[in-house]
């Protein structure tokens, strides 16, 4: 592996007796991990029904190892969104930030979206997930990992942070600020972070992180938490960005939390000015356990703010389009989903508890998808399907794993079937996957053109 030379003459000098360990860790095969989604499907029966072979995290709740034999990502499974193949490093990010359900919780910087589904797997459907990403194509991909995993109380925008801070200020519990940054952790994975990696880049990184989490910390009530995360080793980008943002910020502080075997500290000798308790910030190393580097530092806002005037979303919904839903949730569901309904041109989404005013923000997605209107009826939408268990709903069709009719609803083939005419939730092995109509003996195939699988299997 072409490692650049300025990056490992600066690791030697920093890691000394070290470096030798940490150089040959790049002729190490990744681990490769995966996370459960608990909002699908319960630890147990995911242990049980597991096609792979999978060996606990210990410092993931909800992650395991799985072998290189293994092909998790192209599975009904996958599609079903029972798990997010997720690094195993970067999965610490999201136990640290420790979301409750029903709290305020923000992910500035989200896409493609494993951490932000990892918060909203831990709040169990309940609060308001804000999943931000700057870049469009990103936000879309975050977007659609959102529905994957069958989140409802997430909003996805497309936003700078600067605008977000305007709009929240003290608004959340917890945020967490996976900064973009100079990738010097992900060099064994990633040819590209190695290809676009220079000195001037790291000290580029420093300076967006600074501006970010400055626009975070606007955001964030008092007493809550905010997390930082990169997956670099350079100390500009780890204790020196936190160091400084200390400095500028006294009103935030280091919060000391559990660590596993493995987590390193902090180091305070590689910075000039480090921060008070800046050791008790986390690094992971791939010499010293199953998993790329990555940084971590908690923080906490000690101050108290005054009450921010915050506009509560006064969502605006047609009136024609909601009647049209309501009958289809009467005809195909065992309840109807209710709470604060908003209408995008010909869409209807309900928005999760707490949801400020997002008029003229660059929103992807503004809450729970239920469905489109189309000609004076109402389709239900695949995120509907996706966060819907077999007993939400008057009719399921059941396709076992090794049946060859999952492969073909994959495939957007239509089925033989006999039953009621309507509406029916598509499973595998008792786990949502898609809509399919029934009529005359068939089963129409709704699982979405974009994501239907090509090929022989
Ligand atoms: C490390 S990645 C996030 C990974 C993500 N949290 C996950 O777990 O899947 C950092 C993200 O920050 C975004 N970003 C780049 N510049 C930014 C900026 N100025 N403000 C906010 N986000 C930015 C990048 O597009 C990128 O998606």
């Amino acid at each position: 592996m072409n490692l650049p030379e300025n990056f490992l003459t600066k690791m030697k000098n920093l890691l000394q007796d070290e470096y030798d360990d940490f150089v040959k860790s790049y002729q190490d095969e990744k681990s490769l991990a995966l996370r459960v989604n608990s909002l699908k499907v319960p630890f147990d029966d995911f242990l049980q029904k597991s096609p792979f072979t999978i060996e606990k995290i210990p410092w993931v709740t909800e992650g395991y190892f799985y072998s290189e034999n293994d092909r998790p990502g192209k599975h009904p499974f996958h599609d079903a969104g029972l798990y997010y193949i997720q690094e195993p490093s970067a999965m610490a990010v999201g136990e640290l930030v420790d979301p409750k359900p029903g709290e305020k919780v923000l992910d500035l910087c989200a896409a493609p979206g494993g951490k932000t589904t990892h918060l909203a797997s831990k709040m169990n459907q309940q609060g308001f997930l804000l999943s931000n990403e700057i870049h469009p194509a990103r936000a879309k991909i975050l977007s659609q990992n959102v529905e994957r995993m069958g989140i409802k109380n997430a909003v996805v925008t497309n936003e700078t942070p600067e605008r977000l801070a305007e709009r929240f200020p003290s608004f959340f519990d917890r945020i967490l600020v996976d900064a973009p940054c100079s990738g010097e952790g992900m060099f064994r994975k990633d040819e590209e972070a190695r290809e676009h990696w220079s000195l001037e880049s790291v000290e580029h990184c420093h300076v967006r992180q600074l501006e970010i989490l400055k626009h975070a910390a606007a955001m964030l009530k008092p007493e809550g938490r905010l997390v930082y995360s990169t997956c670099t080793f350079s100390p500009e980008e780890n204790e020196g960005t936190i160091s400084r943002f200390l400095e500028e910020h006294p009103n935030f502080e280091i919060e000391e939390v559990p660590t596993y075997k493995g987590f390193s500290e902090g180091r305070k000798e590689w910075v000039t000015n480090p921060a008070d308790k800046i050791e008790k910030t986390i690094r992971l190393w791939p010499h010293l356990m199953k998993g790329e580097g990555h940084y971590i530092a908690v923080l906490k806002k000690k101050d108290v703010d005054v009450d921010p005037h915050l506009k509560l979303a006064q969502p605006k919904v047609d009136s024609n389009m909601l009647k049209h839903y309501k009958e289809f949730a009467k005809e195909s569901l065992n309840f109807v989903p209710n709470g604060k309904y908003v209408t995008f041109n010909d869409q209807l989404y309900l928005l999760p508890d707490d949801s400020l005013s997002l008029h003229k923000l660059k929103v992807v997605r503004p809450g729970w998808h239920l469905g489109t209107f189309k000609k004076n009826r109402f389709e239900p939408s695949h995120a509907l399907a996706l966060s819907l268990k077999g007993n939400e709903v008057k009719n399921k069709w059941n396709l076992p794993l090794d049946s060859k009719e999952i492969i073909s609803y994959l495939k957007g083939e239509t089925l033989q079937a006999t039953g009621d005419k309507g509406w029916y939730l598509v499973e595998v092995d008792g786990f949502s996957i898609g809509w399919g109509k029934l009529a005359g003996n068939c089963l129409k195939n709704h699982y979405p053109k974009g994501l239907r699988w090509m090929g022989n299997f």
